[in-house]
C-alpha cells in the first residue's frame, strides 16, 4: 500500500547512502566490482555466489531489499566469500580477510548509527507479510 511504499522508498534511500560510503572507502576497492574471472580463473568453482558492492548497489534499484536485514545478508556474502577464497596464512590473504571483516563491521555500523531501530521493524512486518 502507499505508507509501505514511501517506507521502503525511504530504506532504499538510507542503503544507497550506505552502499556508496562503503564503495568510496579506497580500503574497499577489492569489494567495489566483481572478482575479474579473466585474471582468476578458478575463482567460480570456489565461490558459487559471487557478490560486490556494484551488484549491491544495482540491486536496491531493482527493490531486491525490503529491510537493511536483506541487504546486510549480501555484505556478510562478499565477506564469506573473501574469507573462502583467501584462507592462506600469506601476507595477501591475511590482508583482504582483515579489510572484509573491516567492510562488515564499518556496515553494520553504519545501519546501526543511522537507522532507527522502529523503521527497520517496520521493514520487517512489510517484509514478512508479503
Ligand atoms: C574480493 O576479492 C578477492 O577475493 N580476490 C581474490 C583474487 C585473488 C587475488 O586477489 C583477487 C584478484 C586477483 N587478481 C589477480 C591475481 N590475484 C588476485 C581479489
Amino acid at each position: 500500500i502507499c505508507q509501505e511504499e514511501n517506507t521502503l522508498r525511504e530504506l532504499r534511500i538510507f542503503l544507497r547512502d550506505i552502499c556508496a560510503k562503503l564503495a568510496r572507502n579506497k580500503q574497499f576497492f577489492m569489494f567495489t566490482k566483481p572478482v575479474d574471472i579473466e585474471e582468476v580463473p578458478d575463482y567460480l568453482d570456489i565461490i558459487k555466489e559471487p557478490m560486490d558492492l556494484e551488484t549491491l548497489m544495482s540491486k536496491i534499484d531493482k527493490h531486491s531489499y525490503i529491510c537493511a536485514r536483506d541487504f546486510l545478508d549480501d555484505i556478510d556474502l562478499i565477506v564469506r566469500n573473501a574469507l573462502e577464497y583467501n584462507p592462506d596464512k600469506s601476507a595477501e590473504d591475511k590482508h583482504i580477510r582483515h579489510r572484509a571483516c573491516s567492510l562488515r563491521d564499518k556496515a553494520y555500523a553504519f545501519i546501526k548509527a543511522e537507522m532507527d531501530s522502529d523503521f527497520e521493524d517496520t521493514c520487517r512486518d512489510i517484509r514478512d507479510k508479503r
